[in-house]
């Protein structure tokens, strides 16, 4: 009975076992990119009643999903503008047929709301939207042809609703229409804005149901003494009002491709090797 192995034997489990390996993993990701869902995509959770959403810590926010956005600084042209610590927000949205909800949820050690003193400044946040939907406006607040409307909460109290076409050219609507509440618990501050979705008035935003919407954050941390053009921002990211696309980030679904392609090419050079010895 012949005991040596085949020449060419084990080459050939080990190309079966990348081939089945390549198998299971694009039957494990067609389905993903099918439905993939892009990295700067807000998921918007339709409600046919608000509960308590206008609640920063209501239960009806448990079932809306969060999304994670990174913050840095505006890189604005003022004195410390690079001098910013929020680095992260939790941002959900919900809607219902005539209302939208955004929260946002940041850590802070401190509830910062005085302003007593002149060199004391509260904690804040802004959601920033395009008035049109046809382009995107410069992030930094829009531009004098594209502006954006900004709903803009601090630890005063205060609540507004402004439009603005550029850094400098911030203006206060007459009559908002824009509601906030705010907690600041465990070390966190959640505050949810919310608005009708049809427009009011001229130069406001009439948030679709059949569309996205781009949307931008920026967040302000007064012990850091940061107000205006000094706070940290998101890039542009955009409420998914449109039709579903559902599925996970196609950041997620791009490094298990590379993955699956870091295991193939090891395998094949490894074999080559093999070969070239002639092992
Ligand atoms: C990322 C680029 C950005 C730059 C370079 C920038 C720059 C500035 C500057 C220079 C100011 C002071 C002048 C003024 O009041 O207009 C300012 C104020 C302001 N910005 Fe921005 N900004 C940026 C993004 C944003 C975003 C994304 C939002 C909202 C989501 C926002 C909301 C505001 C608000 C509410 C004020 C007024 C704050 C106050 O009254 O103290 N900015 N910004």
């Amino acid at each position: 009975m012949r005991t040596d192995a085949l020449p060419g034997a084990p080459s050939e489990r080990t190309l079966a076992a990348v081939l089945a390996l390549v198998l299971v993993g694009s039957a494990a990701l067609a389905p993903m990119l099918v439905d993939a869902r892009p990295a700067y995509e807000v998921p918007v959770t339709y409600q046919t009643e608000a509960g308590d959403l206008q609640e920063p810590t209501g239960d009806a926010w448990g079932e809306v999903p969060a999304a994670s956005i990174p913050l840095s600084s505006a890189g604005a042209g003022v004195p410390q503008a690079s001098n910013v610590t929020v680095e992260q927000a939790k941002f959900s949205v919900a809607r219902t047929d005539d209302r939208l909800y955004v929260r946002v949820s940041w850590r802070d050690a401190t509830a910062d709301g005085d302003t007593d003193a002149v060199r004391e400044f509260a904690d804040a946040v802004a959601v920033q939207v395009p008035v049109n939907h046809s382009s995107r406006p410069p992030l930094a607040m829009g531009s004098s042809s594209n502006p954006v409307n900004v709903w803009y909460w601090t630890a005063t109290g205060d609540t507004e609703e402004l439009l603005a076409g550029g850094p400098g050219s911030t203006t206060e609507f007459e009559q908002s229409s824009v509601r906030a509440n705010a907690t600041h618990a465990d070390g966190r501050w959640h505050v949810v804005f919310s608005r009708p979705l049809a427009a009011d008035q001229t130069n406001a935003t009439t948030i679709p149901t059949d569309r996205d919407v781009d949307v931008a954050l920026a967040v302000w941390n007064g012990s850091n003494m940061e107000r205006s053009g000094q706070k940290s921002t998101s890039e542009w990211y955009y409420l998914a009002l449109g039709p579903d696309t559902g599925g996970p980030p196609y950041e997620a679904i791009l490094w298990s491709v590379a993955g699956v392609a870091i295991v193939f090419t090891t395998l094949v050079t490894v074999e080559g090797v093999r070969r070239t010895r002639g092992d």
